[in-house]
């Protein structure tokens, strides 16, 4: 593990590609009737294309809100989100979220149908060939056979798979997920992200994901921003391509672990010294 704090996690001196989003002094806040809450403090985060970027930190530090920005949600108070350059300030298919919820599949399409609608409601292909890569898709996340099954149908891990594919099916720059198996059960949890790592073998696709547990975090992602307390700052970015799902239980994966759990708790102050 590297712990790069203030620095690029690819090492100061590589010559790095162009980022493919740019997350640059980012503050986030809600207004509410009594008061603003403000969610993050200029956050500046780089994620390069193909990246499993993982946003960790304690509940209510901001993570949600920074993913609901960076798909196009919520505005900036203040900095930019960049993708490919471009300013993001609204949602695009280019940017598309899986939520931890079971319930984000309209229960009354298919599996089919969950898969192809975004296709063809965005008029991405035409229903022939939105058929063709959804198959496609829910072949990649093992569901072939369920096709025509309906949600109520299916099992918590299996409502996340057919959410996977929808969002594969896309194609999309950035696929955003906020925690999308913390309400699953312990071992398919792990099922789950062994799965995700697999498909990532696979596709390639640059992912973002969203989670408070230290464990996920070292397991699912490449890259791990570490958040501090709402507001949400930057505490440090970690390079993690050491560990998998084999590493877990490991002496050297558990001080990791604890390591980050320290940083992440620490006070400021005692952390500045
Ligand atoms: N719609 C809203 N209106 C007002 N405040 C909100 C709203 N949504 C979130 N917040 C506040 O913003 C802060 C950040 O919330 P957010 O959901 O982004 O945190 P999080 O890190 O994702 O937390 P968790 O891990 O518990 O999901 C919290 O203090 C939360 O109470």
């Amino acid at each position: 593990m590297v712990i790069m704090s203030g620095l690029n996690a690819y090492g100061a001196t590589a010559a790095l590609p162009d980022p493919l989003l740019q997350i640059d002094g980012v503050t986030l806040e809600y207004t509410t009737r009594d008061r603003v809450v403000r969610a993050t403090h200029r956050i500046d985060l780089d994620v390069y294309q193909g990246d499993r970027f993982v946003l960790l930190g304690p509940s209510g530090c901001g993570k949600s809100t920074l993913l609901k920005s960076i798909a196009g949600f919520i505005r900036p108070i203040e900095g930019q989100i960049r993708l490919n350059g471009q300013v993001i300030d609204r949602p695009g298919a280019d940017r598309i979220v899986v939520f931890q919820e079971f319930d984000q599949l309209p229960p009354w399409k298919t599996v089919l149908g969950n898969v192809m609608f975004p296709l063809i409601a965005t008029r991405h292909l035409p229903k022939a060939e939105a058929r063709e890569r959804a198959r496609d898709c829910i072949a990649k996340v093992g569901l072939t056979g369920f096709e025509d099954s309906f949600p109520h149908q299916l099992s918590g891990g299996m409502k996340q798979r057919v959410a996977i594919a929808r969002a594969l099916a896309m194609k999309p720059r950035v696929l955003l997920m906020d925690e999308p198996f913390a309400a699953l059960d312990a071992l398919t949890r792990r099922k789950m992200q062994e799965e995700l790592l697999q498909l990532w073998d696979e596709v390639r696709f640059t992912l973002i994901f969203v989670t408070h547990s230290i464990e996920e975090a070292l397991v699912v992602g490449n890259r791990v921003a570490l958040l501090s307390p709402r507001p949400g700052r930057v505490r440090a970015e970690i390079n993690c391509h050491d560990w998998d799902l084999h590493s877990l239980g490991g002496k050297d994966f558990q001080t990791a672990a604890n390591r980050i759990h320290d940083m992440l708790f620490a006070d400021p102050q005692e952390a500045a010294t």
